[in-house]
């Protein structure tokens, strides 16, 4: 028996179909990756074909790592010869060799965002550019986007016709791409848009990677971008020897530039193609794949396909609310242990997925304390974000500075100066004199040659020292918000690009979040000290073995191409999934994307499916109410274990509408945040959705009859500083107080939040 005997007619078909152009179009878990590997083995071990002459191009790096795997184990001979890779190491590989033919030198530097932002300064400086009105991150996105519709600085000044605006940004593109090839340095979209401009312009370079990639394929084909696309074009050119294999209802990345055509205009850009569709599903139970479909049918701008499997009926789809999204969590993580205690699988068959990476915090904490192995696929464990620590060193080092590394961390976080000689002359004093390295700064005088560096130190001492006054005065969550305020982070974060900073923000939020739980469930009363204990409890970044058997948690962008025997699906709730924006948003096409990920999700699960959601959660500290998502009511009731379930929140949510103590609230959150701090989430997609209201003591104080002030008294608020009432009105549950601050202008906010105290 042959391996191919392995696979259904229309798999035999692609395999062998080995010349020519070719699209595989079919649903999840209908065997497209294993179409692609068996094609490999076959091209190699039945054609003869060198297998360097195969290139196989995958999406993370993940994929190409199991490709390689399944590749191994097909080919007896000469499969690591095969180039399995994503399209930029394919690109850097290329460039590494040939990018002399267009000026650059082979050994290039690649510029990450920090660089990016760094040299944009200068550009903008260069060109007589206020980055105040023309942010970098703009034009660094902007140039992004040109980037992958390959327009060049000439092109785009083309395209810009008299608009004032466009042209100056044509001016910055043409001055940033001058200083990028001075410096002989690509940014990330230069390695596939100086591969594509190499091949255009040396057409016998093109011509040799032509000949040594006679063979090309590329899977999760639905997500490239009119780049890569040009890119495969150019390389499959003179064989046509292209095999894409993909699923326009898995397209997932539109917002970085991914574009759904390439594959529906497949055909006309290769006449001659070869289109084979695969419909019989491998992988997931029928009631899974029923669901599946199901969600994605409602889905209009989409290639109509059947999906059927031979595979069993299987159990319904469990779907359980609960009252918290920590209950949530514990439900999950107590569920896995239950199951793999009883003899369902092993941890590994259990994968955990949700929509925002945020959401991890409360599953790892769950898993360290039940003491089972997780592991973040695509990601990092929370508490070992780069953000979280660096806040986290924050608070530590306000707490008692003896932690030096935690001090080392954030000297120089963000950006202010202070140079690695300036920390290690510190540091060596600190180690002669055998102190700490803060209180080596505390006495600067006493460490020879600091020289110019002592001023920045200074301001350091002195903002940490502030910090520390302010522990007295202020809750830990309204304290770290101040340090992210008066540091200037999340402004930092911005400037490496929107996306990352969304994912960073949102993790943020979450460590408030985090704050807000520990003050709200401290038995005594909440301290600095007692809330880095906790962390350090339950962010044990050392428990996991790499080689252990372990639950992956990752986004259900991660999850892509992959398959578990159990999944669960966290926070199926409207708000966060889909996700606020999107809600709001109004555009169709963006709930499709997202719904296409709900897709994507389900049709992860091989044998069973668990949906699981959390009528209230709490983002940013405040807590949030969420109706359970729009796509699981898509799911026919009979497919659910629990359809009963599924609106009863919903008619809660009624009553309480009816509620006027409810509807108070609901009229403070319309308003501008008037809290402690003013620092709010720019990419929250929550924060301002839906009926949450402010969480802390003043919730639940009834009308606040004891108003120590009246009209005309001074009073002092705890960020905004003093000021005068102009007015206090009666309005609904709580008074509305007027006050004209001294320093900030004139706000208005609810008496019971305000705190406000009466200046005597
Ligand atoms: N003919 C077949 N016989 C038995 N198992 C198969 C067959 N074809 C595919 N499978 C199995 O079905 C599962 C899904 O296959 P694969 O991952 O290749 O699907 P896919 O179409 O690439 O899915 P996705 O769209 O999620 O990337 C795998 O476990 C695979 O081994
Ligand atoms: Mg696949």
């Amino acid at each position: 028996m042959s391996i191919y005997d392995s696979l259904n007619e229309q798999q035999r078909e692609a395999v062998f179909h080995t010349e020519g152009p070719l699209l595989i179009l079919a649903g999840a878990g209908s065997g497209k990756t294993r179409v692609l590997t068996h094609r490999v083995a076959y091209l190699i071990e039945e054609m003869g074909v060198n297998p360097w002459n195969i290139l196989a191009i995958t999406f993370t790096n993940k994929a190409a790592g199991e490709m390689r795997e399944r590749v191994d184990k097909l080919v007896e001979y000469g499969a690591e010869n095969v180039w399995v890779s994503t399209f930029h190491s394919l690109c850097v590989r290329i460039l590494r060799r040939e990018i002399e033919y267009i000026g650059y030198d082979r050994n290039f530097t690649i510029y990450d965002a920090d660089d990016q932002k760094t040299l944009m300064k200068d550009v903008c400086r260069q060109v007589g550019i206020d980055t105040k009105v023309y942010k970098e991150r703009m034009l660094l996105s902007v140039i992004s986007s040109a980037k992958d519709e390959m327009l060049t600085p000439d092109l785009f000044e083309k395209q810009a016709g008299g608009d004032f605006n466009q042209l100056k940004i044509a001016k910055v593109y043409r001055e940033y791409e001058k200083q990028l090839h001075a410096n002989n340095a690509l940014d990330f979209d230069d390695l596939l848009l100086k591969t594509v401009q190499l091949f255009e312009t040396q057409p016998e370079i093109l011509n040799k990677y032509q000949e040594r990639f006679r063979y090309i394929m590329v899977d999760e084909y639905q997500d490239t971008n009119n780049v890569q696309f040009r890119l495969v074009s150019l390389l499959a050119g003179k064989y046509e020897n292209l095999c894409v294999v993909g699923d326009d209802d898995q397209s997932i990345y539109k917002f970085r530039g991914a574009n759904i055509k390439n594959i529906l205009n497949f055909e006309q850009v290769f006449p001659n193609a070869r289109v084979i569709k695969l419909e019989q599903n491998y992988r997931s139970t029928k009631t899974i794949l029923d669901a599946a479909n199901a969600v994605i049918r409602h889905n209009l701008g989409r290639k109509d396909k059947t999906l059927w499997t031979e595979n069993e009926e299987g159990e319904k789809i469990h779907f359980s609310q609960f009252d918290t999204a920590y209950d949530e969590a514990e439900f999950v993580v107590g569920d896995i242990k239950k199951r793999v205690g009883s003899g369902m699988g092993t941890y590994q068959d259990y994968a955990i997925l949700y929509r925002t990476n945020a959401q991890s915090r409360l599953f790892e904490e769950k898993f360290v304390t039940a003491g089972i192995p997780y592991k973040i696929v695509g990601g990092v464990n929370f508490y070992a974000r780069r953000e979280i620590k660096d806040l986290l060193a924050y608070l530590k080092t306000i707490d008692n500075g003896r932690d030096d590394l935690a001090v080392r961390r954030i000297i120089n976080v963000p950006k202010r100066g202070i140079g690695l000689t300036t920390i290690n002359r510190v540091q060596e004093s600190a180690q002669a004199r055998d102190i700490g390295f803060y209180e080596a700064l505390q006495g600067l005088d006493l460490i020879p040659n600091i020289g110019r560096g002592a001023s920045k130190l200074e301001s350091f001492v002195a903002l940490i020292e502030h910090f520390k006054l302010r522990v007295e005065e202020l809750s830990i969550s309204d304290l770290l918000k101040e340090i992210i305020e008066e540091t200037g982070y999340i402004e930092v974060l911005e400037a490496e690009g929107k996306e990352e900073a969304e994912a960073r923000i949102e993790n943020i939020d979450e460590l408030i979040t985090k704050v807000v739980d520990y003050e709200d469930s401290c038995e005594e009363e909440p301290t600095l000290s007692g809330f880095l204990e906790e962390v350090a409890l339950v962010a044990d970044l050392d428990s996991l073995d790499e080689n252990a058997d372990y639950v992956v948690l990752m986004t259900l962008h991660s999850a892509k191409g992959l398959e578990f025997p159990y999944v669960y699906l966290a926070g199926m709730e409207d708000g966060l999934f889909p996700s606020y924006m999107t809600i709001t948003a109004d555009s169709p096409e963006e709930l499709e994307e997202e719904r296409r990920l709900c897709y994507v999700g389900i049709t992860r699960a091989m044998k069973d499916l668990t949906m699981t959601c959390a009528q209230r959660r709490m983002v940013r500290g405040e807590t949030q109410y969420n109706k359970t998502s729009r796509f699981l009511k898509e799911i026919p009731s009979e497919l659910l274990s629990s359809g009963q379930k599924v609106g009863l929140f919903e008619k809660k949510q009624e009553e309480k509408k009816e509620n006027p103590y409810f509807q108070a609230k609901k009229a403070f959150q319309a308003k501008p945040f008037s809290g402690a701090s003013s620092y709010k989430s720019p990419y929250n997609s929550y924060g301002a959705g839906g009926v949450g209201f402010q969480k802390g003591k003043a919730f639940g104080t009834p009308k606040s009859g004891g108003l120590d002030y009246k009209e005309g008294d001074r009073v002092r608020h705890i960020k905004f500083g003093e000021g005068t009432v102009q007015s206090i009105v009666e309005g609904g549950r709580d008074y509305e107080v007027t006050v004209e601050f001294d320093q900030v202008g004139r706000k208005k906010m609810f008496a019971a939040f305000a705190k406000l105290k009466k200046v005597q």
